[in-house]
């Protein structure tokens, strides 16, 4: 039976992503931080790891950026999007909430919620929200915010749900493999690579323009630090299209060109269904004549 790890413990925000990815027959095993998901795959303990990458108030998640950079490749072969929004929990016995607990991006996303209903309360960070009610439970903190799926797993007295600052904050959720077999080209599909510049005037520019020049359209970068190179930094960027596609083909090859390093983490379908913007003379049939041409110039059979 294929195995999922993800980031757990059961009932966070990452497990309900993992329910929409997996398949009927996949089991799915919790684990307690985003690297343990990752080791888990990389050790070949399980098939597959569910993590967050990005959420649309806190920005990206470093624990799988800088997981993904480094060690054995892995390669993303879906993604979910989930909307969030939270529930608070505290214990049937909590009189004034003096503690509420949760991941840092939970924390982030209900800071003025806090404010406004518990005055009095400091905020707590915890390695995930399912940690935090199990926290709560054992009675080291008063509250904790949470997954709306937690109380189902730690019977807790639901103080508020539907908890937001921002409407419609979503997160994006990344299943990881080992490389092998890519997901088929849909038409609406992400790339995802990691990036190291040269250290000199303008190298980021120039890799962007690899991108720019062939009408593709970024859907995220972030920086991260190169650990132990102080003032070095990495590129994770996001792309709409496939490597299976031409253009994004000849964009890569560009890249690996031009960069120190560049690692490939992966091309699916986008969970959003936004297909991907061709600017005129930038599609792939365009590549594939234009390619064909260059052939026959070689050939002597055209000029
Ligand atoms: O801690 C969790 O439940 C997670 O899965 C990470 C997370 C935290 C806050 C918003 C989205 C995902």
């Amino acid at each position: 039976m294929p195995r999922i790890a993800y980031f757990g413990p059961q009932g966070t925000f990452t497990e309900q992503a993992a329910r929409v990815l997996a398949a009927a027959e996949d089991e799915l095993l919790p684990v307690e931080t985003i690297g343990a998901a990752l080791s888990a795959v990389r050790d070949g303990e399980c098939d597959a790891a569910c993590v967050p990458v990005e959420n649309s108030v806190e920005g990206p998640v470093s624990a799988t950026l800088d997981g993904l950079a480094e060690r054995a490749p892995l390669v993303a072969t879906a993604e979910a999007l989930l909307p969030v929004h939270f529930s608070v929990l505290t214990r049937e016995d909590v009189g004034t909430v003096r503690t509420v607990a949760s991941h840092p991006h939970a924390l982030a996303q209900v800071r003025e919620w806090i404010e406004r209903n518990l005055p009095e309360a400091r905020t707590v960070v915890s390695s995930s929200t399912a940690a935090a009610a199990v926290a709560v439970q054992r009675g080291e903190y008063d509250a904790a915010v949470t997954a709306p799926v937690a109380v189902e797993h730690y019977p807790l007295r639901v103080l508020a749900t539907e908890v937001a600052d921002v409407a419609d904050a979503r997160t994006r959720f990344l299943l990881l493999r080992p490389p092998g077999r890519l997901p088929e080209p849909t038409g609406a599909d992400r790339t995802s690579i990691v990036a190291a510049a040269a250290n000199r005037t303008g190298a980021l520019a120039e890799l962007l323009a690899e991108l720019a020049t062939r009408g593709i359209n970024l859907t995220r970068l972030d920086a991260r630090p190169i650990k132990g190179n102080f003032g070095l930094y990495r590129f994770f960027i996001d792309f709409e299209g496939h490597v299976a596609e031409t253009r994004i083909g000849d964009a890569l090859a560009a890249l690996r060109r031009r960069c120190n390093n560049v690692r490939f983490l992966g091309s699916h379908p986008r969970a959003d269904g936004v297909e991907a913007t061709i600017d005129p003379g930038a599609a792939n049939q365009d590549f594939d004549e234009a390619f064909d041409w260059v052939a026959a110039v070689r050939a002597g059979s055209s000029a």
